[in-house]
């Protein structure tokens, strides 16, 4: 029997979440939740899914604007196994009051701080440490992005410090506030960033320091990572593993990916929404100098956690052990396919 799944804040993640959990044949979305009667309210009841008010009082709003609603948060919760908390920066942690309250399992998003739940996950990195747990927070996108691409060489070969830059994109394309619109922003401006000591709560004995810049566009991160390693290594050896890992995609200049703009545009013909779920690798970066491996990678902000989801359901869940949660989550996401 399919376990059931609340996804509290239909918003950019949590759209993609419940869309990825429609696709499992384990785990179904008994509804999702919304503070406001706008178009991604109506969406979700066009598509199928049962709307709840993320907030008790909102209730009321909705049925002025004519959208009916199922009940509130906590109606919802009553009724599932785990809920997937998608709700903006910070109110993760004030939702995990109710969880408490009800008993109910939860996952928590890159935007809580650490100390949220029991562990900070990522699926290739640290599946186990999730098993059965109540509480689970899914780094960041950036973090994911990154603790990816240093756990697939790491496995293989040891390596002694990482050190990363990331640029930034402002905000995600749907938003139209003021922003950044002509500048470069340090991110923050006293180093590290926060994904550094967020790689370390998955990798802890991994020596690493990030500095992070946030720059007027809206599609992608790029990071630029260089590596010392603890013994000689080839261009080729760092290729290969890449080449094996699915959650992460290379891609070549010479085929035309000159920036994250085409790569995007590759994605649109590839996916529903564009969503890539892999980290995108410039294969043409990657590049070995007196022991120090560098390499170039865009992480689709909107998309990269998607998985780290599902298989976190799985992991606390006791569904599947690591390699046939991922495998599943790989096919049913079509992640490292390409037609
Ligand atoms: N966007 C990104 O690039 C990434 C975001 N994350 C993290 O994911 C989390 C969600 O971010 P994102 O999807 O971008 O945010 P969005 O603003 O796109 O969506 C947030 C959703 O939460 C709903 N919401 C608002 N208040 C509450 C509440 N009190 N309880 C429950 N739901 C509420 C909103 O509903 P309504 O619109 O009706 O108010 C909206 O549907 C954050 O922790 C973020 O850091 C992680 C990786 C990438
Ligand atoms: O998880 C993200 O970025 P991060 O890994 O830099 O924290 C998302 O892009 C959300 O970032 P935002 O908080 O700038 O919207």
């Amino acid at each position: 029997m399919a376990v059931k799944v609340a996804v509290n804040g239909y918003g950019t993640i949590g759209k993609r979440v419940a869309d990825a959990i429609s696709l499992q044949k384990d785990m179904e979305v008994v509804g999702v939740t919304k503070t406001k009667p706008d178009f991604d309210a109506k969406m979700a009841i066009k598509k199928g899914y049962r709307l709840y008010a993320a907030i008790p009082d909102r209730v009321k709003v909705f049925e002025s604007a004519g959208l009916e609603v199922e009940g509130t948060i906590e109606d919802l919760l009553k009724e599932v196994d785990i809920v997937v908390d998608c709700s903006p920066n910070k109110i993760g942690a004030e939702n995990k009051k109710l969880y408490e309250k009800l008993g109910v399992k939860a996952i928590f998003q890159g935007g809580e701080k650490k100390d949220v739940a029991e562990v900070s996950f990522n699926a290739i990195a640290n599946y186990e440490e999730a098993v059965g747990k109540q509480f689970v927070r899914v780094v960041s996108c950036n973090t994911t992005g990154l603790t990816r691409l240093i756990y697939t060489i790491k496995k293989n070969f040891p390596i002694k410090k990482v050190r990363a830059t990331m640029i930034r994109r402002v905000v995600d394309p749907k938003e139209d506030k003021k922003g950044l619109v002509n500048g470069i922003q340090p991110n923050p401006i006293k180093l590290p960033s926060h994904h550094g000591p967020d790689v370390q709560s998955i990798l802890p004995d991994v020596n690493i320091i990030t500095a992070a810049f946030k720059v007027p566009t809206t599609i992608m991160h790029v990071h630029s990572v260089a590596i010392e390693m603890e013994k000689d290594i080839s261009e080729e050896d760092i290729k290969s593993a890449f080449a094996e890992e699915p959650r992460i995609m290379l891609f070549n200049s010479e085929d035309g990916f000159t920036s994250t703009a085409k790569i995007i545009e590759f994605a649109r013909d590839l996916r529903l929404r564009y969503d890539l779920y892999e980290n995108a690798v410039w294969e043409d970066s990657i590049g070995v100098v007196d022991g120090e491996v560098y390499v170039t990678q865009a992480i689709n902000q909107e998309s990269i956690v998607i998985p780290e989801n599902i298989d976190a359901i799985r992991a606390m869940l006791e569904l599947m052990d690591k390699e046939e949660s991922i495998k599943e989550t790989n096919r049913t996401l079509k992640i490292g396919v390409l037609d």
